[in-house]
């Protein structure tokens, strides 16, 4: 913040877009690497955010953007950064309200699953497989690309954006209502339905499927 404003002697705008994760199953995920990925995503954007309104907005106002991501359902496989953005979403209305008086706006945008060179290098050689899985999962039949998230971006850095603080937009093609990308393996380790008629009416449609099948 010191240097910008020693640059350029105001900062009008601050987007927290740094960020990522590496996918693991949550119960395999060390201490270390789920701080890592809280770390960066969630105590480096409020600490960007607390440095940016103590050097300047406090004093003249400003606009925050944060970068979020598609975590609506959970975030099954990427479970750390599923929190992290999560609580960023709330970080974005509780610094909203208390920024007000300052003239201060901060919303965040929540990418669906976005394809650019860099992104996929992160993950390695299962970087084609994993974005070229997801998209079945987009209502759009296809990836976003950055340059469909860097307008909404500046929309809400704009003065067309005046009248909107503590508010996410999504910018997913719809991808966050539809189907998850997690598959559930089949099993049968949920504890029983309590017996009773309706358990019959279960069992009995369950027999009916099977026997068709
Ligand atoms: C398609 C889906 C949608 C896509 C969404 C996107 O966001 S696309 C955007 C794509 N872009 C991105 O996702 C950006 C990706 N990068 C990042 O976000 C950061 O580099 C970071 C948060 C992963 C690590 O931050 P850092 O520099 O603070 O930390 P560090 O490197 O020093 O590691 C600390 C510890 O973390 C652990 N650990 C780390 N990696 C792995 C792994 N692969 N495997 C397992 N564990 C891993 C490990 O414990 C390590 O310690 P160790 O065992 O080595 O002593
Ligand atoms: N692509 C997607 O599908 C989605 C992306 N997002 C989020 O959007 C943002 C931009 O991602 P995208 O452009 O796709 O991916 P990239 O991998 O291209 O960009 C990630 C950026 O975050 C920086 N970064 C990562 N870890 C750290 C860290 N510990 N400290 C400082 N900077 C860090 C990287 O810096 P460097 O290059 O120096 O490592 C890089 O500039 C990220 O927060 C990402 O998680 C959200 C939803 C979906």
């Amino acid at each position: 913040m010191a240097s910008t404003l020693k640059l350029h002697g105001r900062i009008d705008f601050l987007v927290n877009n740094g960020g990522g994760q590496f996918s693991s199953p949550a119960n395999m995920m060390s201490a270390k690497g789920w701080k890592a990925v809280i770390d960066t995503n969630l105590n480096g954007t409020f600490l960007c955010c607390r440095e940016a309104y103590n050097a300047w907005m406090k004093d003249h106002g400003g606009v925050i953007v944060n970068i979020i991501a598609d975590m609506w359902k959970g975030f099954p496989g990427m479970a750390h950064t599923g929190a992290a953005r999560a609580a960023v979403d709330n970080l974005t209305k509780s610094l909203a309200i208390e920024w007000a008086h300052s003239g201060v706006r901060i919303n965040s945008v929540a990418p669906g699953t976005i394809i650019s060179k860099t992104a996929m290098e992160n993950y390695k050689e299962y970087g084609p497989t994993l974005f070229k899985m997801s998209v079945p999962f987009s209502p759009a039949k296809r990836l976003g690309v950055p340059e469909e998230i860097s307008p909404a971006v500046c929309f809400l850095l704009s003065p067309a954006a005046n009248y909107i603080t503590g508010a996410t937009l999504k910018v997913d093609a719809g991808q966050s209502l539809y189907h998850s990308i997690w598959e559930i393996p089949e099993h049968d380790a949920w504890p029983e339905a309590p017996e009773g008629e309706n358990t019959d009416v279960l069992r009995e449609i369950m027999d009916k499927t099977k026997s068709k099948l």
